[in-house]
């Protein structure tokens, strides 16, 4: 007779297509939290998951994380979802993260298909937005109690859900509802995991120990009461997209070099111990390539590469707000110009000295230009940086998990994209916070034709049901 693990990996294998059903359902509401046009969009989202975890029998309760101030007009926040599936106090708990709402996507954006049509191409990859970056992971907890229920199996841990709106947008409300129920709803949990990334190249599992914190920032320029025809006044007004470009400009070198002064006092020296964990990694600069598209690397090994994703700050520039940018050549001067860039920073740096460093900096620059338009500078919103203890007995419930299920030890890696509730599970719960990821290095989530390989999914459906028995085996040091 098959172990109840067997029979489950059995299960998940068999039952693939109502799993990418359930995604495809998933995919088609557009749960863009970065817009508002889109919230109402956020709560069916939500909606859609507390159906589903009630139709499996989940007691289901929800927290308001009140309204959003979005420029001055106030949208509610939607609700963190809370469901619990067994209280066995003979069982250990294990807390589950997500999230529900996604990046922006629009076809006209280089999309082949519409990013909220679920589509299977011929390599069998699922795209679509959020298909790998949350919802394909979320439903894969959700499939792997489903899966238990149809086989009339128990799950070997009691199960809690936190699955929350608005990561994708600073994650607002969620921290104080964390430490709120840290001793409340939270308070019998043992271990936490989060599946909300990605594997470094596209062939070996990984689970992963560290992530960056992201700081962001709005960067305003306004002079003129309204846009303006720059046949009339260029040259001889002070034009704000003129001025936010030369400000832009001086925050990072086309080598990824931040010019900030003072930012890269607080980066910590990586030890000769942790070069040695960058050597047997699955990663090859070609994956690289692959992911990207071309062949655009700054650092030429491997190692660098990697260091500079994980252990090192970097700063983007992602957009400029009330810029011309429709096809055509229109000849303006824009009055308002709001440039938006973040910062991924790391061990030991401070979310709050990073913003007096980029304010007192940016406030310097501005002033070098003799402009007379105005300037601000705001940081919208900051989360620090988490590294756990990859030795912890989660971490080996999730190395056996993938053993098992892959045939091959995970990587052991960290990422420099940023979880900022990870740290805060982490301080509130006093808990080891696992990630453990579905998709691949080369899903291009927030980007377009963002997809989720099915072996992926189907597979790490497998895999999160079987860590959760790797996890009622372990044995806590
Ligand atoms: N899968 C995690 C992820 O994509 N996180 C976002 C979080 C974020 C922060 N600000 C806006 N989004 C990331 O960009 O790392
Ligand atoms: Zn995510
Ligand atoms: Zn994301």
């Amino acid at each position: 007779m098959s172990s109840p693990v067997d029979t489950f990996i059995e299960y998940a294998e068999k039952n693939q297509e109502a799993y990418i059903d359930r995604l495809r359902k998933a995919v088609a509401i557009p749960s863009v939290s970065g817009d508002p046009a889109y919230r109402k969009e956020v709560f069916r989202m939500g909606e859609f998951l507390i159906d589903e975890l009630k139709a499996l029998g989940a007691s289901v309760e929800t927290r308001d994380p009140g309204v959003q101030d979005f420029h001055g007009t106030p949208l509610p926040l939607p609700p963190i979802v809370l469901a619990t599936i067994g209280t066995d106090p003979a069982k250990k708990t294990v807390l589950v993260y997500g999230h529900y709402d996604v990046q922006p996507a629009l076809k006209e954006d280089g999309w082949n298909t519409d990013p909220f049509e679920l589509v299977e191409d011929e390599k069998h990859r699922l795209i679509g937005r959020g298909s790998s970056d949350d919802k394909g992971p979320v439903l894969g907890w959700i499939n792997v109690v489903e899966a238990h229920k149809e086989l009339g199996l128990e799950l070997p841990v009691n199960l809690k859900f936190c699955l929350e709106g608005m990561e994708e947008s600073g994650s607002e409300g969620l921290d104080d509802i964390i430490f709120n129920e840290a001793d409340k709803y939270f308070k019998d949990v043992d271990v936490v995991s989060i599946s909300d990334n990605y594997w470094l190249g596209t062939t070996k599992p990984c689970v992963t120990y560290g992530l960056r914190g992201v700081s962001y920032f709005h960067l305003t320029v306004k002079g003129p009461k309204a846009d303006l025809h720059s046949g009339v006044f260029g040259a001889t007004i002070h034009e704000p997209m003129t001025d936010l470009f030369a400000v832009m400009s001086k925050l990072v070198t086309p080598k990824g070099k931040i010019l900030i002064p003072g930012i890269y006092d607080n980066v910590l020296a990586v030890s000769a111990e942790e070069e040695k964990t960058y050597d047997d990694l699955s990663f090859t600069m070609q994956e690289l390539h692959d992911a990207v598209g071309n062949e655009i690397n700054i650092h030429d090994s491997v190692k660098d590469t990697l260091q500079h994703r994980w252990r090192f700050p970097s700063l983007s520039l992602h957009g400029v707000e009330g810029a011309f940018y429709n096809p055509g050549d229109k000849t303006v001067i824009p009055a308002r110009v709001v440039g938006k860039f973040s910062i991924r920073t790391v061990p030991d740096m401070e979310p709050k000295q990073i913003t007096e460093l980029v304010e007192k900096y940016v406030n310097e620059e501005f002033a070098k230009l003799g402009s007379k338009n105005t300037m601000s500078i705001s940081c919208t919103h900051a989360g620090n940086h988490w590294v756990a203890s990859p030795n912890h007995w989660n971490y080996v419930a999730a190395s056996n998990a993938v053993e098992k299920v892959f045939g091959v030890k995970p990587d052991l890696t960290r990422e420099g994209g940023s979880i900022p509730v990870t740290l805060s599970f982490q301080d509130a719960l006093k808990k080891n916070v696992l990630l453990l990821p579905m998709g691949r290095g080369d899903d291009g989530a927030h980007s377009t034709n963002e997809k989720l390989d099915r072996s992926n999914y189907v597979s790490g459906i497998k895999l999160l049901g079987t860590y959760l028995y790797e996890v009622a085996e372990a044995k806590p040091e």
